[in-house]
C-alpha cells in the first residue's frame, strides 16, 4: 500500500437548486478513516444501541494493521480506560482529554470503554459519535453499555464517575446507600472481569467512603490500586496559594489535602512551600489560612456555580487528568500529590481501614508511596482528626455493604461539598 498523503482538502461551496450547500470532494471523505479501515461490530442488530444491558455494547474497531505497517509504526497495545457515568459533565471533558492523548500521552492508542446508566444509554451514544467525529488517531475502540461486567472487561484504568445525584430531601446516609451499592456492584464487576493490574479511581461522590466499598468488593484485587480523587481540592488549594503570594503557581509545591472530599477536607498550608521557602514565610497571614484559605478551597465549587450556573466538571476533569498523571509519570523531586488512599499502616496516625487523602509521590509505574515527615502541628492534628471521625461515621453507614455487621448510621452533619450534590 502507499503511503498515505497527508490530507489537505477545503470544502467548497456549490449552488444547487439557488441553495448555497457544503460539498466535500471524493478524495476528502475521511481520509483516516478509510485509510484505518473502519469496521463497525454491533453487538445488538441494527445500529442503535438499547436499554437491554446485554445487547447494548456498541463497538467501534478501526484495523490498523495495514495503516501501520505501511507507515512504520510500531504495534502498541492501546490502553483500555474504563470510564462511567460517561455521559454526564465531568466525562464530556475528560473523554476528550482521554482520546486526545493528554492524559495518557500522544503514544498511547487508548481503547474506551464507557459506563453508563440506563437513562443515559442514548447519550452515551451521542458522547461516542462526537468522539468519532473528533478523528482522534489515538483512538481505536469505542465500547459502551449499562452492564459493568460488560464493560469493565480487561480494563487497565477504571475511572469511576458515575453517581447519583441526590434527590431533594434526600439524607446524606441515605446517599451514602444508594451510591455505595453501585460501588459495591462495580467493585464485583472489577474484581470479574478487569486487568489484575487495573487502577481504580474513585470520583463519584462520597468519593473517599465509595472507593473503600470498590475496593472491599474486589478482593482479589491490590488494595493499593484503588484511589479517590481529591486532585481537584489540591489544585484549587495551589491556585488560592499562588494568588495570595503573587506568583505562578508552579512555584507552589508540596500542597497537602488530608482527609474526606467534604467539607472536613484540610488543604494543608502549614508543609506548602513557595519556592524554597515554607507558604506561611511568604505569606505571613495566619488569620488568612485559617478563616479565608481554608473554606475557599472547600466551597469553590459553589462560587462556580453561583457565578456560571454550572458545576466544575471542566477543573474536576483536569484534575482527574492530573491524578492519572501523577501516577505514571515521576514526581518532580520535593514535591507531592494528594489523592485519597487506604490508610492501612499509614505513617500519620489515621485509623486503618478507610480511604483518606494525603500527601503521596510516585516513581511513575502507577504505584505510589505515601510521604512521610510531613509536619502536624496541633490546628492542622484537631482538623485531620475531625475528617478522620466523619469517615469513621461514613464507613458505619456503609457497614453492610463492606461485610461488616454491627455498625448503626449516625450521620447528621451535611458536609457534601456545595456544588457537587
Ligand atoms: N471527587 C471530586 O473531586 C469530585 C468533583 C466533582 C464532582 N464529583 C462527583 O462526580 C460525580 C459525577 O459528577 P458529574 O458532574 O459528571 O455528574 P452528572 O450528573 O453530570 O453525571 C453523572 C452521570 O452518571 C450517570 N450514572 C448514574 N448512576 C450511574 C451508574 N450506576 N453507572 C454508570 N453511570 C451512572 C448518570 O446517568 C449521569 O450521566 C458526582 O457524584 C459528583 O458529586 C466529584
Amino acid at each position: 500500500m502507499a503511503p498515505a498523503t497527508p490530507f489537505s482538502c477545503s470544502k467548497q461551496i456549490a449552488v444547487a437548486g439557488g441553495h448555497a450547500r457544503l460539498v466535500r470532494p471524493p478524495a476528502c471523505v475521511l481520509p483516516r478513516l478509510r485509510q484505518r479501515r473502519p469496521t463497525r461490530i454491533f453487538a445488538a442488530s441494527g445500529n442503535t444501541a438499547t436499554a437491554d444491558s446485554k445487547a447494548n455494547l456498541r463497538n467501534l474497531t478501526y484495523d490498523l494493521s495495514e495503516a501501520s505497517a505501511s507507515n512504520g509504526e510500531s504495534q502498541t497495545k492501546p490502553i483500555k480506560v474504563a470510564v462511567s457515568g460517561a455521559a454526564g459533565q465531568i466525562s464530556n471533558h475528560l473523554l476528550f482529554m482521554l482520546a486526545s492523548g493528554q492524559v495518557f500521552g500522544p503514544n498511547a492508542p487508548i481503547i474506551l470503554q464507557l459506563l453508563g446508566s440506563e437513562r443515559s444509554i442514548n447519550a452515551i451514544e451521542g458522547v461516542s459519535m462526537e468522539l468519532e467525529d473528533s478523528l482522534y488517531p489515538l483512538l481505536r475502540e469505542i465500547k459502551m453499555g449499562i452492564d459493568p461486567i460488560e464493560v469493565f472487561e480487561d480494563a487497565d484504568w477504571a475511572l469511576l464517575i458515575g453517581a447519583k445525584p441526590r434527590s431533594k430531601g434526600m439524607e446524606r446516609a441515605d446517599l451514602l446507600d444508594v451510591n455505595g451499592r453501585v460501588f459495591a456492584e462495580q467493585g464485583r464487576a472489577l474484581n470479574e472481569v478487569a486487568s489484575r493490574d487495573v487502577k481504580v479511581v474513585v470520583v463519584g461522590n462520597p468519593c473517599n467512603t465509595n472507593a473503600l466499598i470498590a475496593m472491599e468488593n474486589a478482593p482479589d484485587l491490590p488494595p493499593k490500586n484503588f484511589s479517590a480523587l481529591t486532585r481537584l481540592d489540591q489544585n484549587r488549594a495551589r491556585f488560592q496559594l499562588a494568588v495570595k503570594a503573587g506568583v505562578p503557581f508552579d512555584k507552589v509545591s508540596r500542597v497537602a489535602v488530608w482527609g474526606n472530599h467534604s467539607t472536613t477536607q484540610v488543604p494543608d498550608w502549614v508543609n506548602a512551600r513557595i519556592g524554597d521557602t515554607p507558604a506561611s514565610k511568604v505569606i505571613d497571614d495566619e488569620a488568612w489560612f485559617k478563616e479565608d484559605f481554608t473554606p475557599k478551597v472547600a466551597t469553590r465549587g459553589a462560587s462556580v456555580i453561583q457565578k456560571w450556573g454550572r458545576s466544575s466538571g471542566a477543573s474536576t476533569a483536569g484534575s482527574i487528568a492530573d491524578h492519572v498523571r501523577s501516577l505514571i509519570q515521576p514526581t518532580p523531586e520535593g514535591d507531592c500529590f494528594s489523592m485519597a488512599i487506604s490508610t492501612d499502616g499509614n505513617p500519620y496516625g489515621i485509623a486503618d481501614g478507610l480511604f483518606y487523602s494525603m500527601p503521596c509521590t510516585s516513581t511513575g509505574n502507577g504505584d505510589y508511596d505515601i510521604v512521610p515527615g510531613f509536619e502536624v502541628d496541633e490546628w492542622l492534628s484537631s482538623k485531620m482528626k475531625a475528617s478522620e471521625e466523619e469517615l469513621i461515621r461514613e464507613k458505619e453507614c456503609v457497614a453492610h455493604l463492606i461485610g461488616l455487621e454491627g455498625a448503626a448510621c449516625a450521620i447528621t452533619e451535611d458536609t457534601m461539598l456545595p456544588g457537587e450534590n
